[in-house]
């Protein structure tokens, strides 16, 4: 809902449909907003269970969930739902861009990917634009600056990214260059723990929530602007989960992950290639693989992980 009311709110859509099996709560949920069309712009809120609704939409946001609030999340289960409804969204919607927000997001966009067959770059998760906002939110307090001051992104994993401190600037000086030792684990200054305190923040805004999470209202701003990056052809860059071609960015193999891309019409348009230090490069190369291994886990790669080569370091990142 938070991806809805965000949309909505920004007046970016004309229509948007509530798609969920679950027909009562989206029609009622539909049904509420409705009732303040007026200071939305009017749009067209409507709601199915039916997929085929999806024909000619420019944007199908994928959130689809069934886990409670405090319980564990289960990607098998995940991606048994995907199996079902990504070739169906897929069929309907052909011309659309698929934007995952269901967790984990580069592991489930790598799935629809693989389940559209659509080309990668219509296929898209939010990936680390949260992260990357939460970043620029704890640096903005600790430095005293406003948010749109600093210029910062995470990279990776959603929920387990790499804040890329070497590229940190603030009017074009890079913060490292006052500190070179920023965010890496020996600083005395202790940066890093903004890091921690990002890949922290999920677990502890659900537990605070209890009962009434995981509803996200920044994940809901953060899908948003990526839709309006979309349908108005912005070309903003942003950090989202994207198809990474071996090589790129220093990896050993290929994934879905979250990298500074180009986004606007059809999707993600080319991705910004990024001077990364060896300690965000071997950061980087952690969270690829952790991605893999959930992929493998969930069956959907086959290879086996080559233990040997992570022991002894023979995969040297780019
Ligand atoms: N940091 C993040 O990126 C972040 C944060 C919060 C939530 N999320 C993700 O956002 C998603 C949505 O979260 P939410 O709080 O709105 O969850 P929610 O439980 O309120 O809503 C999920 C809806 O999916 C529907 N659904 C399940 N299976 C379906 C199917 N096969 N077909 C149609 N509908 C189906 C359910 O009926 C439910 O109404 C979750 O997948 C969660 O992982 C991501």
């Amino acid at each position: 809902m938070a991806c809805a009311i965000a949309i909505l709110m920004r007046r970016i859509a004309s229509e948007v449909c509530l798609i969920d099996q679950n027909l009562d709560r989206a029609s009622a949920e539909a049904e509420d907003i409705q009732h303040a069309g007026i200071f939305l712009g009017c749009p067209l809120v409507t709601s199915t269970s039916d997929f085929y609704k999806l024909k000619d939409s420019a944007v199908v946001v994928i959130a689809v969930c069934e886990t409670k609030p405090g319980e564990e999340l289960n990607v098998k289960h995940n991606v048994e739902v995907f199996k079902k409804i990504i070739p169906i969204i897929a069929k309907v919607a052909y011309k659309a861009v698929l934007l995952v927000v269901t967790q984990p997001i580069d592991v489930m966009s790598y799935i629809t990917w693989k389940l559209s067959k659509f080309p990668s770059s219509r296929v898209l998760g939010t990936g680390t634009l949260l992260d990357s906002s939460r970043f620029q939110d704890l640096l903005s307090q600790k430095l005293g600056l406003a948010r749109t001051s600093i210029s910062c992104v995470n990279i990776g994993a959603q929920g387990d990214s790499v804040s890329i401190w070497s590229s940190i600037h603030v009017a074009g000086t890079r913060i490292c260059d006052i500190n070179p030792r920023m965010g890496q684990a020996d600083d005395p200054e202790k940066w890093c723990d903004i890091s921690a305190a990002v890949n922290k923040t999920e677990a502890e805004l659900n537990r605070k929530k209890g009962k009434r999470g995981p509803s996200c209202w920044a994940l809901g701003f953060c899908t948003a602007e990526i839709v309006d990056a979309i349908v108005r052809n912005t070309k903003v860059v942003l950090p989202v989960s994207t198809y990474v071609h071996t090589c790129i960015h220093g990896t050993d193999k290929d994934v879905y992950m979250s990298l500074p891309c180009v986004v606007g019409q059809g999707g993600v348009h080319s991705n910004v290639r990024q001077d990364l230090n060896n300690y965000e490069k071997e950061a980087l190369q952690r969270c690829a693989n952790n991605i893999r291994d959930v992929l493998r886990e969930c069956g959907i790669l086959y290879e086996p992980i080559d233990v040997l080569q992570r022991l002894f370091g023979l995969v040297t990142p780019q």
